[in-house]
């Protein structure tokens, strides 16, 4: 027996980073996903990806791994499901993911559901995505010392949501206008460094970065009115504030900032970072003129034409 997971990586339009500090926040699932493999295996439990090419053996008991191949990383996250959810008997994962890592898609959360889903359907547990989306949160939560429920709650759920304050998420209709596109570099960034960093900015300057933190909060909730109303205009402009507001809290690159200001150069009514930063990705609004933004970012960077997906994490059982 082998079980499937699929889970979607997101993309942030609103709200990274305030949303560690309980601000609200607006994300969708995209169109690219991590797909989780799981059998029974024979002796030792096995983690490997062709599309990462690597292999490790893992010890879930002593929390460790021997690796074969490749470089690790990602297999924190699997290590700590294993050793917080399952049984250590021996199985063998295999990942595939066409989401770029460390480029503020959601790669982690998206791995951690998937995982998490699979492993659970193994087991035969009865489970439904609300538990999912908790476990998944606690999971990144251990891994990178603090994580906000956005990333694996939209990773689980799927569609374009509004965070609220109170944890609640509200599904927009995603037959939204306007068309995205995400820029990303070859330069990584690392979620967990960056919170910390923002975390320590705040500790060093409270009254300064507690209402920055607020006034993010603020155009979250000023942008959820302008999706609903299809405000195109208004939506880029709420991201333009929103990424001179990143920028102050020490996330931004060169590398973010000209991609940014390309972007707006080639049409887009607005940009920003989306995700961590520090590497990693911005997305860009193009109410009309897609084409032509994309074709500005591919030209020294990645790009990709960002389509909402609705499907969150699905497992299925082969016999
Ligand atoms: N080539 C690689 N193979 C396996 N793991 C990697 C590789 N490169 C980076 N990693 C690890 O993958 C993890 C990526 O998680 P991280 O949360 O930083 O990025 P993300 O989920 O893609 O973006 P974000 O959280 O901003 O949306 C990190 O723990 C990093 O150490
Ligand atoms: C930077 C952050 O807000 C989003 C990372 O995709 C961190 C988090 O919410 O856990
Ligand atoms: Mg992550």
């Amino acid at each position: 027996m082998e079980i499937i997971a699929s889970a979607p990586g997101k993309t942030i339009l609103f709200g990274e980073h305030a949303v560690v500090y309980g601000e609200p926040a607006i994300a969708g699932a995209v169109n690219k996903r991590a797909t989780i493999r799981l059998k029974e295996a024979s002796d030792v439990s096995i983690f490997k990806s062709n599309d990462l090419g690597f292999e490790a053996e893992l010890d879930t008991v002593a929390k460790r791994y021997r690796l074969k191949k490749g470089k690790p990383g990602i297999i924190k996250y699997i290590l700590e499901i294993l050793h917080k959810c399952h049984d250590h008997s021996p199985i063998e994962l295999d990942l595939s993911l066409d989401i770029p890592i460390g480029s503020g898609l959601g790669s982690s959360a998206a791995v951690t559901v998937a995982t998490l889903a699979a492993l659970f359907k193994y087991q035969g547990k009865k489970f439904n995505k609300s538990f999912i989306a908790k476990k998944a949160h606690e999971i990144e939560n251990n891994v990178q010392g603090m994580a906000s429920p956005l990333d694996t709650r939209v990773s689980t759920f799927g569609g374009l949501i509004y965070l609220s304050k109170d944890k609640k998420i509200s599904k927009f209709d995603t037959n939204l206008k306007s068309s995205f596109v995400i820029g990303y570099t070859s330069k990584r960034g690392n979620t967990g460094r960056m919170v910390k960093s923002v975390k320590s900015l705040k500790n060093r300057h409270p009254m300064v970065v507690t209402p920055i933190i607020k006034t993010i909060g603020k155009i979250t909730d000023e942008a959820k009115i302008a999706i609903i109303k299809k405000q195109e205009f208004k939506l880029g402009e709420l991201m333009n504030i929103n990424q001179g507001l990143l920028d102050s809290l020490g996330v931004n690159t060169n590398e973010l900032s000209r991609m940014v200001y390309l972007a707006r150069k080639a049409g887009a009514s607005g940009s920003k970072i989306t995700g961590a930063g520090g590497g990693g990705s911005i997305i860009a609004c193009c109410p009309r003129n897609q084409d032509r933004v994309f074709k500005a970012l591919s030209y020294h960077d990645n790009a990709i034409k960002v389509n909402f997906s609705n499907r969150g994490v699905f497992v299925k059982e082969i016999r």
